[in-house]
């Protein structure tokens, strides 16, 4: 009765802030209404299905086609929508003005429920405070330190495989063993914590919970957006048990898959700090021997200055943060890198000489990181796979004021004249397209949506270099840019790097006859339907022969 009750009052309040933002929004005009933009189908709900159409890419390239910088679009009843894919635009939102234009404040709400006070969780000083501990232990030599770990599970996936088609080509669902391959890898290398031996069939609690986290929020649907307001109206404490009795569907699920996050990495950390206080020898017996991400964060706190140092639930709280953000998005990246390379023979072959090439040159062993980090073809199919097909194609934010958004080109509004930057009022939600921007033919030239890796072997147009891209990552935005650019993108990188020398010295992959449809989400993902929810990949792996192959 009281839950029912409470539960009434908050809805009643969110209605009525979402129709106060809205009202006022649609009773002051501002320059969002003089961008040009595709009309709106539904007054009821905008732009949105198109926008979540899983097989939407005609719409979205004809967004970016239409409008190259910035574009109006309608959200449910009229809310005004930005998109944006303009270099200088995106600098603003990214690198300058990234306080005023935040994280939904329900996303934040949500990631410190599900993970605690992460990275993903906090904002301003307390991000930055973050940020300064961590950046140091994701640097390309903690990446060299790690090297070992990355070989020693991408050969259990290797073992794995091979013991699948030893008997021949076999059809192989490597979308699901990227998966399994990068919780493995963000496991040893992060946490120095084994999810999955790989070679067989296990589940692990705290690897199940992370992956179920993702599709469980997505059953929330519009509820999320209530959390900040819920948080605000109702005392903690009555939170839990309101929360197991309240009848919002996958609300109890994802209670219980952040309590099982929060006990394991819980466990996970006592470990650790024991270990480490026990001296070297005890960490050294640990899973990544003490040279994981954790274990050196763990020691970099201990010896940072007081004002500096993390507080244990924020160490905690990175933990299920960095596994969740490392796995979908770096198995994809691969998933999608293995099927581009089964479609196009030739350039498997040429970066499979390229691979065997450096191998020979150590005397068949693992390739080292320096040399594997500078193979050029490799470096290029890494490189043109995440320009074209970005994992995260999308990036949502909301102006937390009133702010001035410039722009690289002027453009002209539906008044005639040219806009050379933008007014952007409060609560706006602004849609950066990742995707738009790589392959945005005015930078990259008139083969900007083709997927060609040479390209990265001769000098880039000058277009590239004049587009000032903020990215922290290749003139690209694909991990994003400023201080809440992707902290793992160079483990990222490695980790792409590994599994494509280790599989690729093993195995050929091609197509088999199913057709295979990408589907659009917060990390675009295969299936073997249109719209399919089952993530897929069939792929026809085939044990190389090394000698026939080189002949
Ligand atoms: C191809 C693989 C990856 C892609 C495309 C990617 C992309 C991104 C993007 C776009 C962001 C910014 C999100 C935003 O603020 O809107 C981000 C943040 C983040 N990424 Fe990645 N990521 C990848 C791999 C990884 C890996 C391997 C790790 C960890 C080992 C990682 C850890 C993180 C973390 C912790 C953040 C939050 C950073 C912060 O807010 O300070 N990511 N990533």
């Amino acid at each position: 009765m009281l839950s029912s009750a409470i539960l009434q009052a908050v809805l009643i309040c969110g209605s009525t802030l979402f129709l106060w933002r809205l009202f006022r929004q649609l009773l002051v005009k501002s320059d969002l209404d003089n961008i040009p933009g595709l009309p709106s189908p539904s007054y009821l709900y905008g732009h949105v299905q198109q926008l979540r159409d899983k097989q939407g890419w005609a719409f979205y390239r004809e967004l970016a086609e239409k409008y190259p910088a910035v574009a109006r679009l309608s959200g449910p009843l009229g809310r005004k929508l930005l998109f944006v894919h303009d270099p200088k635009a995106m600098h603003y939102i990214a690198v300058k003005e990234q306080e005023t234009f935040q994280e939904a404040e329900w996303f934040t709400s949500l990631t410190n429920r599900a993970f605690g006070p992460g990275l993903l969780a906090t904002q301003g000083d307390h991000h930055r405070k973050q940020r300064k501990l961590l950046n140091p232990v994701f640097s390309i030599n903690h990446m060299r330190h790690m090297m070992p770990t990355f070989y020693h599970v991408t050969h259990k996936l290797r073992e794995a495989i091979e013991q699948r088609v030893v008997q021949g080509p076999t059809e192989v669902d490597m979308v699901m063993w990227m998966g399994r391959t990068a919780l493995e890898l963000v496991g040893q290398a992060g946490l120095g914590y084994s999810f999955d031996k790989l070679t067989e069939e296990s589940a692990d609690e705290f690897g199940e919970a992370l992956k179920s986290m993702a599709p469980t929020m997505a059953t929330l649907g519009v509820f999320l957006q209530f959390l900040p307001l819920v948080e605000a109206l109702i005392p903690e404490c009555l939170l839990e048990p309101l929360g197991k009795i309240a009848p919002i569907p996958g609300l109890r699920d994802i209670m219980h898959i952040s309590k099982t996050l929060k006990q394991k990495s819980t466990e996970i950390f006592m470990q650790k700090k024991t270990a480490l206080l026990q001296g070297d020898e005890a960490l050294a017996m640990q899973v990544g021997e003490g040279k994981d991400i954790m274990s050196v964060l763990l020691r970099a706190n201990m010896t940072a200055a007081v004002e500096d140092r993390l507080d244990e639930r924020e160490l905690i709280g990175q933990m299920s943060t960095i596994t969740f953000a490392a796995m979908d998005t770096t198995s994809n990246a691969l998933s999608i890198t293995l099927w581009r390379l089964a479609q196009n023979q030739q350039v498997q072959d040429r970066v499979r000489q390229e691979i065997f090439a450096a191998r020979d040159s150590q005397g068949g062993k693992d390739i080292p990181y320096d040399d594997l980090v500078s193979l050029p073809f490799l470096d290029a199919i890494c490189r043109e796979t995440l320009r074209v097909h970005v994992p995260a194609p999308m990036r949502f934010r909301e102006a937390r004021k009133d702010s001035v958004l410039p722009l690289s080109e002027p453009i002209r509004g539906l008044d005639g004249k040219l806009m050379h930057e933008i007014f952007v009022p409060k609560d706006t939600h602004v849609f950066v397209s990742i995707n738009a921007s790589n392959t945005n033919p005015a930078i990259w030239g008139p083969d900007a949506h083709e997927w060609k890796p040479e390209r990265w072997l001769s000098p880039l147009p000058e277009t590239v270099s004049n587009a000032n891209m903020p990215g922290v990552y290749s003139n690209l935005m694909t991990f994003w840019a400023g201080g809440r650019a992707c902290i793992g993108f160079k483990f990222s990188q490695l980790e792409m790097k590994v599994v494509l020398a280790v599989l690729l010295s093993t195995f050929k992959f091609e197509l088999t006859e199913k057709a295979i449809y990408w589907n659009i989400a917060p990390i675009v993902y295969p299936s073997v339907v249109p719209d399919g929810s089952k993530p897929e990949l069939p792929i026809k792996v085939t044990l190389l022969d090394r000698d026939v192959t080189e002949a």
